[in-house]
């Protein structure tokens, strides 16, 4: 199941730059949030405070409170906050010299798995509920890159759910592909959300309407409204969210 995830005053710097201002919010277990908002407004900087992957560019500091279900994100080993909070980025990035049975195996045996059927047990069903299986079961063996852009970007998606993380965030994951892989991934989004708290970054207003329970507007580090999708689009609380969906900016 998924965990919720509650930030409290957030901050994030770039050296002296601050870039988040303090970002208070609930993102609840089970649901879909799209995080919108024009570049640069700090949409990847926030879900990569989520992952403790901020603090690892150079001069990124952050600070607030972050709480995962019970627990505090920041007191935790951050080894630990990424195998519960899962991330797929913008461009697929499978490992390049890796088959792709080793792209989904690797974070299991580096967990500890070792049993050969266990493996194949769980790169299956990850690779199902990717929906990606039908299209490599024959071809396991081959390198990951000898898929197309929109099967790569299912193959990373495969690669996150394998190690059962209970949060999934999703940084612009379709911004890549063409439509038919975007839909792949937008149902796959809809699928996923029963079983685990989706946060996506994106551009695509469409698509945030499609895929989203919950939508966040950002603008210039800070969050200005969120709420149901439905109420977002369509009679939004504050004039800034409504010149954005509207295209004023
Ligand atoms: N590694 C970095 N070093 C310094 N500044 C950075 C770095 N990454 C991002 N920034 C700055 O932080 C701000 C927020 O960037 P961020 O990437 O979070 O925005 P975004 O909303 O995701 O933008 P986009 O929609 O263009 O991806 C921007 O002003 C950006 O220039």
């Amino acid at each position: 199941m998924g965990k919720s995830i509650s930030v409290d005053n957030l901050r994030a710097w770039y050296g002296e730059q601050l870039t988040l201002k303090g970002i208070t919010i609930d993102l609840e277990a089970n649901q879909s949030t799209a995080i919108i908002g024009p570049s640069g407004c700090g949409k990847s900087t926030f879900i990569r405070c989520l992952n403790r992957l901020h603090e690892t560019v150079p001069q990124g500091k952050s600070a607030g409170t972050i709480r995962l279900g019970d627990g505090n994100l920041f007191e935790m080993d951050p080894v630990d906050v990424r195998r519960v909070i899962g991330m797929v980025f913008q461009k697929a990035n499978p490992f390049p010299t890796m088959s792709i049975y080793d792209n989904v195996a690797l974070g299991l045996k580096l967990g500890g798995l070792r049993n050969k059927s266990s493996l194949m047990e769980r790169v299956e069903s990850s690779l199902r509920m990717a929906a990606l299986w039908d299209e490599v079961k024959d071809r396991l063996r081959e390198p990951a890159t000898a898929l197309s852009g929109g099967q790569q970007q299912r193959l990373c998606i495969a690669r996150a759910l394998a190690i059962e993380p209970e949060v999934l965030l999703m940084d612009e994951p379709t911004s890549a592909l063409d439509p038919g892989a975007t839909l792949r991934v937008e149902e796959l989004v809809e699928t996923l959300k029963s079983s685990y708290t989706i946060i996506i970054v994106t551009h695509n207003m469409q698509q945030a309407a499609r895929v989203a329970d919950k939508t966040v507007f950002f603008l210039n580090g800070e969050l200005i409204e969120s709420g149901d999708t439905t109420k977002i689009f369509t009679t939004p609380s504050d004039k800034r969210t409504e010149d954005y969906i509207t295209g004023r900016f």
